[in-house]
């Protein structure tokens, strides 16, 4: 059996001023029956973590460089997060993908990077609304996969996050259908690579306009390990919801 993963991605939100959302969130989850992860810019990342010590929280980053030291200004290597008291990190956000014309090979690179410090990479893919409108979908999302995904993953290593570009912070969500659909393609490709051991214990989230209202609904589809929260991840109040609707998923 897969745990469920309930994963907030604070993206560019967060001062330290909403360091009281995470103790709060602490408080109103207690000890539930899934992981929860809370993404924070990095420079919340540190006091995010000591914050969470001893809670059910864990902290993660929302990228890393692909080097582990060197003159690359304004950019954060994997080890320092491990330093700062992260767990996880995601590359390959769609958001990174545009703003920043990171490839497939280059989220490869950064994943190798983050697995080398001990991190836990939470690997991103997802179409666009024109691909989808093209039928391209799956061929998008395996060529994605295929690329962005270093050999060797584990179930402790790799976490796949299915974000529809077009669901993202825009309140629309794919049917239950069409994320069914992805989420089992995900699942296919994955045990194809990897073989059925670590192929069906990786875990398959899905990110795109989840929040407290349809969290339930969509943890019910099959292969959907979790959800990678973004707007809904910024008030505790919401987020501890969602956090509950994936435990009783
Ligand atoms: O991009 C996302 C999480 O990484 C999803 O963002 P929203 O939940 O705000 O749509």
């Amino acid at each position: 059996m897969r745990k469920k993963l309930a994963a907030g991605n604070w993206k560019m939100n967060g001062l330290q001023s909403s360091l009281g959302e995470i103790a709060a969130l602490a408080e109103m989850i207690g000890q539930p029956n899934c992981d929860v992860l809370l993404c924070t810019p990095a420079t919340l990342i540190n006091s995010a973590a000591q914050i969470a010590d001893k809670s059910a929280i864990n902290i993660g980053a929302q990228d890393c460089h692909a080097n582990e030291t060197g003159a690359h200004t304004g950019e954060i290597s994997a080890d320092m997060i491990v330093d700062a008291g992260g767990k996880y990190v995601i590359l390959g956000h769609s958001e990174r993908r545009a703003d920043h014309g990171e490839t497939d090979s280059c989220v490869r690179d950064k994943t190798r990077a983050a697995w080398a410090a001990g991190l836990t990479a939470i690997v991103c893919v997802g179409e666009t609304l024109e691909q989808r409108d093209a039928s391209n979908t799956l061929d998008i999302i395996g060529g994605q996969l295929a690329t962005s995904i270093p050999d060797k993953a584990t179930a402790e290593t790799l976490v796949v996050a299915y974000e529809p570009v077009w669901a993202i912070g825009t309140g629309l969500t794919p049917t239950l259908d069409q994320i069914g659909e992805v989420h089992d393609f995900i699942r296919a490709r994955l045990e194809r690579r990897f073989g059925e051991g670590v192929g069906r214990s990786v875990r398959v989230l899905y990110g795109g306009s989840m929040n407290p209202k349809n969290a339930a609904e969509i943890a019910t589809v099959s292969n959907v390990d979790g959800g990678l929260v973004g707007g809904a991840s910024l008030k505790a109040a919401d987020f501890a919801q969602i956090v509950d609707a994936l435990s009783n998923a």
